[in-house]
């Protein structure tokens, strides 16, 4: 882990600049999953990424988040190549990995106690207050077995934020979430985001996820990953419910489903 970098604001928070990446198989054949990505990322921006199943979205957080190296280009993060994980960065994954013998306070606290042996006071209170925060404050001596899906992903969202991280990878976070719970998880992001404001790269498959939640969303095409179209949202927040009934919702929903769906338009 490297020292951290205070954001001057004067630098985007994120840049993929001409980033490619080839993967080498157990068979000996090789996968393009990357070609040619560029794209920033300003400070406390939130965008979505969306594309077809294995166009190299994961692989493009696992790429900033410093897990893989790129084959081509580089990944910056406020200006500075990333060469490893960094201290500025949290990151949420599809299924939050809880460990089953912790509790969740001690699940939130175990990536600092991993790292330095040990939990500050300081630390203890922070994990209270963010589980108070995502709505567990009852549950924090709870074992993970004893709770839902939806609060499972709560805590591993707490556990990203205990370091305070300036920026916060998401992949697919909600996806293996009931709709219902899906939805709320959406609007209790969209609160965290605005009561702490931080910059967001979140992949999804859902459009109206993308919608609801995002300044920009970046489509990319079928594997090989490359930008297909940067879209502007522009729906006025805080969203709501009613935001999901705006005209310009459906608009750019459709837009991006005519690119999705449409056979052969994403190769
Ligand atoms: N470590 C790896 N070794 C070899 N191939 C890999 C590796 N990681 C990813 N790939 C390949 O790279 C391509 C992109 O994978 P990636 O997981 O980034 O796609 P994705 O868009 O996130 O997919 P999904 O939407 O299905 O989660 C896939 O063909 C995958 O098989």
């Amino acid at each position: 882990m490297t020292t951290r970098i205070e954001p001057d604001g004067s630098r985007p928070a994120i840049r993929f600049d001409r980033v490619g990446q080839v993967f080498n198989g157990s068979d000996g054949g090789s996968v393009t999953a990357l070609e040619d990505v560029s794209f920033t990322l300003q400070r406390h921006e939130f965008v979505a990424v969306i594309g077809p199943s294995g166009c190299g979205k994961s692989t493009l957080l696992r790429i900033i988040a410093g897990l893989v190296k790129p084959t081509e280009g580089q990944a910056e993060i406020y200006g500075l190549p990333v060469t490893g994980p960094r201290e500025e960065v949290g990151i949420v994954f599809q299924q939050p990995t809880l460990l089953p013998w912790l509790n969740v306070r001690d699940n939130v606290t175990f990536p600092m106690k991993h790292k330095h042996g040990r939990v500050t006071a300081a630390e203890k209170d922070k994990a209270a207050e963010l589980l108070n925060m995502v709505g567990l404050r009852d549950f924090a001596h709870k074992r993970p077995a004893e709770l839902s899906g939806g609060m499972q992903q709560r805590v591993g969202i707490a556990r990203a934020l205990l370091h305070d991280p300036d920026i916060l990878l998401m992949d697919e976070p909600f996806s293996a979430l009931d709709a219902l719970t899906r939805d709320e998880m959406s609007f209790e992001l969209l609160r965290i985001w605005t009561e702490r404001p931080k910059t967001v790269l979140f992949i999804t498959h859902s459009i109206p996820e993308a919608l609801l939640l995002a300044d920009r969303i970046l489509v990319m095409s079928a594997r090989p990953g490359r930008v297909r179209e940067i879209i502007d949202v522009g729906l006025a927040r805080p969203r709501s419910m009613e935001t999901l009934s705006e005209p310009r919702f459906h608009e750019i929903a459709n837009h991006i489903r005519g690119q999705v769906f449409r056979p052969g338009a994403l190769a």
